[in-house]
């Protein structure tokens, strides 16, 4: 099983349009490939006052603004030491809490890299517990429902509803992505399979970058990484069950090829920047109850 506490010390890449810029050495050997790096947001004011987010678009909170420069820091140290790990671009959800730790990071590297936003990679839709304190939704849920609906793969939360007062500020988020993005992400709520599901593309993409040697930096969310997690180290629904995801933690995942071509991981799991920073980090998440 792969736990975030598995996870040892030490992002889609735009479209896969097959150039590189040689910024990645990953590949000339035959057997090393790309790095993917994932970052979640900074903290966000919905994270402080612990309220489940979703699709609304929330800013960072002073202290995310905080965890997003020393995610900065951490990786400018990183692409100091190892110039490859400079990506091409910085892939970001749309939404503002992701987009704004991400220009802070590509401020920090060398180029800057641009920001590449991709739909895909926002939040999971929450429904009706969208802008609900979570205590509030424990209470009301029970305790095994709450849990079932926050940690389970297949199950989803109830359905947003027309006249929840979520719903038009959800709506706003769903007008401004693009049309595809509507056309396939369901409105009423999504489960972490839908997710999965919905990032499978994305993730299509990414593969092929790292495939030809290129370093790729994807900013995120706690669900959108969890989902993506699932594809990158292909975890079964009870792993990522117990897998939680810190805000501005870098984690790399390095790649070899297998014999066939594949791209194998070289530590599941992946290798955050700062291993004692992230199992504080995780330890504090825990105690709150996980992603
Ligand atoms: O509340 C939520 O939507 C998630 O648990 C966390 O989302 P975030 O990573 O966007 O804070």
């Amino acid at each position: 099983m792969v736990s975030s506490s598995d996870r040892s010390s030490g992002a889609s890449p735009g479209p896969a349009d097959g150039s590189s810029d040689g910024s990645s050495d990953g590949g000339a050997d035959g057997r090393s490939r790309g790095t993917l790096v994932l970052v979640r947001h900074g903290q966000s004011t919905y994270n402080a006052g612990d309220r489940f987010t979703g699709l609304l678009d929330v800013p960072l909170s002073d202290v995310g603004v905080a965890e997003a420069g020393r995610a900065a820091r951490l990786l400018a140290d990183a692409v100091a030491r190892e110039p490859a790990l400079v990506p091409r671009r910085v892939v970001t959800s749309p939404l503002v809490r992701a987009s704004t730790t991400a220009a802070i990071v590509a401020d920090a590297l060398p180029g800057p890299p641009p920001l590449a936003v991709e739909w895909r990679l926002v939040e999971r839709h929450y429904g009706a517990f969208t802008d609900k304190p979570r205590d509030v939704v424990r209470r009301d849920y029970g305790e095994a429902a709450y849990w079932r609906y926050r940690r389970s793969y297949l199950h989803r939360p109830p359905p947003l509803a027309a006249d929840d007062p979520a719903r038009p500020l959800v709506d706003d988020t769903l007008l401004r992505l693009p049309d595809a993005a509507r056309a396939a992400l369901r409105p009423d709520a999504e489960s972490l399979a839908d997710v999965v599901e919905r990032l499978r593309p994305f993730w299509a993409a990414t593969r092929e970058a790292l495939a030809r040697g290129e370093a790729v930096l994807v900013v995120g969310h706690g669900n959108s990484l969890r989902a993506l997690s699932v594809l990158v180290d292909d975890l079964t629904p009870e792993e990522v069950q117990d897998l939680d995801v810190p805000t501005g933690h870098p984690l790399v995942h390095r790649f070899t090829a297998g014999t066939d071509g594949a791209l194998v991981p070289e530590v599941r799991g992946g290798t955050y920047l700062d291993a004692h920073g992230a199992e504080h980090a995780l330890g504090d998440l825990r105690s709150r109850g996980g992603t």
